[in-house]
């Protein structure tokens, strides 16, 4: 068995001993596949947020363990799971978080930068992806000047920049109105589909959810 991505038995809370205690995440199991694609369903408030920071390494579980490519980083100290991170995990959020005083080329050649590629390809890179999503023209702008859609597909280039496993994405097209979420959401998973990666995708829109591969539901802290 070869996934991408294992969560077994995970489980998480918050002010553990106190009055205010509680349990997010009380049993979580999931795998996906290299190349799938699953949409995770979660009422607000479920824990989506939490259970994406953990399978992205960003947080760790009570109880559990997070494979990723074959490593179990259940027992790996911080140096080796923030390298994993750089390495393994591309993250999309529901607000861009660009940096606002770069344009949109630079924002996806920082992390390429940052992780060690020379600048030369780090262009070429950021040139790709952003015509991929169809705002190479728009490629020497900053964020400010940009509309919704478009600097979420830049953050789409960003998160893909230095060519990441698995992507991780919380409710990503969730601050767009309807007709420019589905858009940019095609952009997206043709961007995901072109380079095979495995992707979990955190939404609440139901048709969206459906062009994934499969759909899971976040309940009780549980996925069912
Ligand atoms: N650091 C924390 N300390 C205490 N409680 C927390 C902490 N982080 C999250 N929680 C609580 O855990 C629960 C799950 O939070 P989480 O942010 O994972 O939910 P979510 O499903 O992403 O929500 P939303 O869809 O509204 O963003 C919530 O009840 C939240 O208040």
């Amino acid at each position: 068995m070869n996934e991408m991505l294992v969560l077994d038995g995970l489980r998480k809370g918050y002010n553990a001993g106190l009055p205010n205690a509680i349990t997010v995440l009380d049993g979580v199991d999931l795998t996906v596949a290299p190349g799938e694609v699953v949409a995770m369903v979660a009422p607000s408030g479920a824990g989506k947020s939490t259970l994406l920071h953990i399978a992205g390494l960003l947080d760790a579980p009570d109880t559990g363990r997070v494979v990723i490519g074959g490593t179990d980083y259940a027992g790996k100290g911080d140096r080796a799971r923030t390298a994993a991170r750089r390495r393994e995990v591309g993250f999309i959020y529901q607000f861009h978080h660009l940096l606002p005083e770069f344009t949109a080329a630079e924002n996806i050649i920082l992390p390429q930068l940052a992780n060690g590629t020379p600048r030369r390809e780090a262009e070429a890179r950021a040139t790709q992806l952003l015509d991929h999503v169809g705002i190479g023209h728009r490629a020497d702008h900053r964020p400010a000047a940009m509309s919704g859609g478009e600097q979420q597909r830049v953050a789409f280039c960003r998160a893909l920049a230095n060519r990441p496993r698995l992507l991780l994405a919380d409710e990503p097209t969730g601050n767009l109105d309807p007709a420019t979420s589905d858009r940019v959401f095609a952009a997206l998973m043709s961007l995901v589909r072109d380079t095979g990666l495995s992707a979990l995708i955190a939404t609440h829109n139901l048709e969206l959810a459906a062009r994934m591969d499969r759909m899971v539901r976040l309940e009780a802290g549980r996925l069912v």
